[in-house]
């Protein structure tokens, strides 16, 4: 049910992402009337949310729990209902627990025009974060994010 990625989520965004060469991953992310905010253009907060999750997805990577600290976007064209987003993200670096990330979105192709850039920071938690903030979760829950891990890491 995660409103980024989750395949059920009646309104959320559905991203798909793909792990890449390296620390880069890539994902698209089809704008529909659900996520409109001015009329027949897409809402900033969801264009934000969809990069919260394909930058969120490089952590498969690295194996290591982590949470956006610091996500920001800069909103380069109007992006129509209708529209796919391909957005490819990289690691920059790695500082302590902090990790830099950085990310475009471009138009209707791999390599359309630029709508949107963001770069993030997300810093590395324990597996408790999750349990000791969040509401109570069913193992179900739990195991789907291990197998997510074990998908992208076998
Ligand atoms: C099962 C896994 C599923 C993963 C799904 C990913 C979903 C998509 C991503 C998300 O949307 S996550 C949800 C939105 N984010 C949050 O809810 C985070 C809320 N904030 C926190 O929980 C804490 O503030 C945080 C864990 C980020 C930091 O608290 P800590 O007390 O652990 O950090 P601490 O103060 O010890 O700082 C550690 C380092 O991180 C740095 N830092 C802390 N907060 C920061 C921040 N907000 N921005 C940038 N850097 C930050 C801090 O300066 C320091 O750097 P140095 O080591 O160099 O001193």
């Amino acid at each position: 049910m995660c409103v980024g990625c989750g395949p059920d989520h009646p309104t959320g965004l559905h991203v798909t992402v793909t792990a890449g060469e390296g620390l880069t991953v890539s994902g698209s992310f089809t704008v529909t009337d659900d996520h409109q905010g001015a009329p027949g253009l897409a809402h900033g907060g969801i264009l934000s949310l969809a990069f919260d999750e394909v930058l969120g997805s490089l952590i498969w990577l690295i194996g290591e729990p982590a949470v956006t600290g610091h996500l920001e976007t800069s909103y380069r064209r109007p992006v129509p209902v209708g529209t796919t987003l391909y957005i490819g993200a990289a690691i920059d670096r790695v500082d302590g627990r902090k990790i830099y990330m950085s990310a475009s979105g471009r138009e209707n192709a791999v390599d359309g025009p630029v709508s949107v850039t963001a770069s993030a920071v997300f810093v590395v938690v324990p597996a408790t974060h999750f349990v000791e903030h969040g509401r109570a979760v069913a193992p179900s829950e739990l195991s789907e994010a291990a197998a997510k891990v074990a998908e992208v890491n076998p």
